[in-house]
């Protein structure tokens, strides 16, 4: 997969030089580039937003600008990705969704956004234009939602996680339950103990024990996650442990 960044401050996705996905791109199953949106300005100041027709707070990027580095970046292939307060909230579906992807391209805007006609434009010409939200609270820009989104799809990618396994059990994972809890050595810890079932070896009882724990947690902490539940997944996925 390809992915390439835009953004005024590229040294923000440094991050994604390091652990799994720097790893990633090391091993050749993710091509990532960030680019400067300001190599794409003309003028001596380099400038990239102005203020907002009809009034208001803050700076809105110029559509010309962003334009002309969408042409170069998006090539003939690429799924344009719009990191913006105002989108669909990215959940573990989407980053399923944009792993089967070739080639993603992500737009990191300012808080006050990216001119609407540039998104407009890349939808009217056949383009797949995805708009993305985080979550709901606020943010100074685009560069740490693509972080999490680059983060999330990237270790989807085959061969970047090293037990593929370990990508069922989790969170928001196959069985849509949030994941139980864990523990290590040692046995106990500042007076607390473990959980007796887990040193049983009785694997079917461990499944079991993990699966109503998941359920609990779900239940109490993401009570909207279990109106969504897919149970006969749930408990294909049960058998599967
Ligand atoms: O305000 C943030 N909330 C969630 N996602 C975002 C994406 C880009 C910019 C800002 C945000």
């Amino acid at each position: 997969m390809r992915v390439d960044v835009v953004t005024v401050f590229p040294d923000y996705l440094a991050a994604l030089d390091l652990s799994l996905i720097g790893k990633a791109r090391q091993a050749g199953l993710l091509d990532l580039r960030v680019h400067d949106l300001r190599d794409w300005t003309t003028d001596r100041h380099r400038t990239v937003d102005d203020t907002p027709f009809g009034g208001g707070a803050g700076m809105v990027m110029r559509p010309d600008v962003w334009g002309t580095a969408l042409d170069d970046v998006l090539g003939d292939d690429g799924h344009l990705v719009v990191p913006t307060p105002s989108g669909e909230v990215f959940t573990q579906r989407h980053a399923e969704a944009l792993a089967t992807e070739e080639h993603l391209v992500f737009a990191c805007g300012r808080y006050e956004g990216i001119d609407a006609r540039v998104a407009e434009h890349y939808r009217a010409s056949g383009r797949r234009v995805s708009e993305l939200s985080i979550g709901d609270y606020v943010l100074n820009g685009g560069e740490v939602a693509t972080l999490v989104m680059v983060e999330a799809v990237g270790r989807l990618l085959p061969g970047v996680v090293g037990n593929p396994e370990s990508l069922v059990e989790e969170s928001h994972g196959a069985a849509g339950l949030l994941e139980y809890p864990v523990y290590t050595k040692p046995p106990v810890w500042a007076e607390h103990e473990i959980p007796e079932v887990l040193l049983s070896g009785h694997h079917a009882k461990i499944a079991r024990w993990r699966r109503d724990r998941a359920l609990e947690r779900t239940a109490t902490r993401r009570p909207d996650l279990i109106a969504a539940l897919d149970v006969a997944a749930l408990d294909k996925h049960d058998l599967a442990t």
